[in-house]
């Protein structure tokens, strides 16, 4: 005989691995109903018994009444934005460029390929296991608090799938909206006289920027991890795709396109067959990220900052303030 509260933790843990098995691995274990049946079952128990309330339970999704409008948060690493190439040339000047830098290299080079989205930039911390601040890219510096936002969409979990989880995790990733859920979203929104979206990236924007939690929640977004930003207390794999398939492990949704490529013939053929794959993925893309796999030589190669290379600020020592 369970008491409630075993009763209780049971069907948290019970419904976090269902959650894993159908947004992460893609394969249900149990009918769309049965998870339906025992999250209601666990909804009820928490009601009837609210001195288990936990607001890290599955069931805690739709929290916060309206904001009044969105906090700033600062991100403790920037979140750059990607250099482009159109072309062949232009990658493969983007690879000399690599080589110049680095000197010797590995041969051959591997490059970690993904779909690029065209959604919105996030960034997600979980502090010991658990959600706890979600924020938009903004600037790259600055951007929005959206954490009762992030907290509604399905896909992305409350808390880690992890007995022992990282003291703090930076999960960065796409949140973007299925065409299908755009075209649904729109046809009600035309039925109901209200502004239609005229893409999926808008539509997720503007869904992410409701204020009412409970709007968002109706909205069909989801997310996909594409890196990590600030990690303490784990030691992270030595290669980006090695991080992302982690990530996947502990309960993080991670596309299924994304693939190892030797070498820069390979990296184009990837390209192309994502392309190709385009017209029926499901949702939007434009274009492919194509990132070097080794993180040691990722450091090497650090970051162009957005300053200029031929310019320079000559300041004047900072004058005493003045006090009247
Ligand atoms: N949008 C998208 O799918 N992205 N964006 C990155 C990215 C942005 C900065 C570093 O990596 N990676 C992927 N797959």
């Amino acid at each position: 005989e369970q008491t409630f509260a075993q009763q209780i933790e049971q069907l948290r843990q019970t419904l976090r691995y269902h959650e894993y098995q159908y947004h992460v691995l893609d394969e249900p274990k149990i009918p769309d109903a049965e998870y339906d049946r025992l999250f209601h079952q666990l909804k009820a128990l928490e009601q009837a018994h609210p001195e288990f309330a936990d607001s890290h339970s599955p069931t805690q999704r739709v929290g916060a009444k309206p904001l009044a409008g969105f906090a700033q948060v600062t991100h403790e690493i920037p979140m750059l934005s990607l250099d482009n190439a159109f072309s062949d040339e232009e990658f493969n000047a983007f690879v000399k460029r690599i080589q110049d830098r680095l000197g010797v290299l590995p041969e051959p080079l591997t490059f970690c390929c993904e779909p690029k989205l065209d959604g919105l930039a996030v960034s997600i911390l979980y502090e010991n296991g658990v959600l706890t601040q979600a924020a938009t890219r903004g600037d790259g510096t600055t951007g929005e608090d959206i954490t009762a936002n992030i907290r509604t969409i399905r896909n992305i979990p409350l808390q880690l799938l992890t007995d022992n989880p990282p003291a703090r995790l930076e999960v960065r990733g796409e949140v973007f909206m299925p065409q299908a859920g755009f075209e649904k979203l729109n046809e009600m929104a035309l039925a109901k006289g209200e502004k239609t979206f005229a893409n999926p990236r808008n539509a997720a924007a503007g869904s992410l920027r409701q204020l009412d939690p409970k709007i968002t929640r109706q909205r069909p977004l989801m997310l996909n991890a594409y890196g990590i930003g600030v990690a303490e207390g784990v030691l992270l794999p030595d290669t980006h795709f090695a991080r992302l398939q982690w990530l996947k492990s502990i309960g993080i949704p991670v596309n299924k396109e994304i693939e190892l490529c030797n070498g820069v013939e390979n990296v184009l053929k990837f390209y192309r067959t994502m392309a190709e794959k385009r017209p029926h993925l499901g949702y939007d893309i434009d274009g492919t990220v194509l990132k070097i796999n080794d993180i040691a030589l990722q450091e090497q190669l650090g970051f162009i900052s957005k300053a200029p290379r031929w310019a320079i600020a000559y300041k004047f020592p900072a004058q005493e303030e003045l006090t009247v």
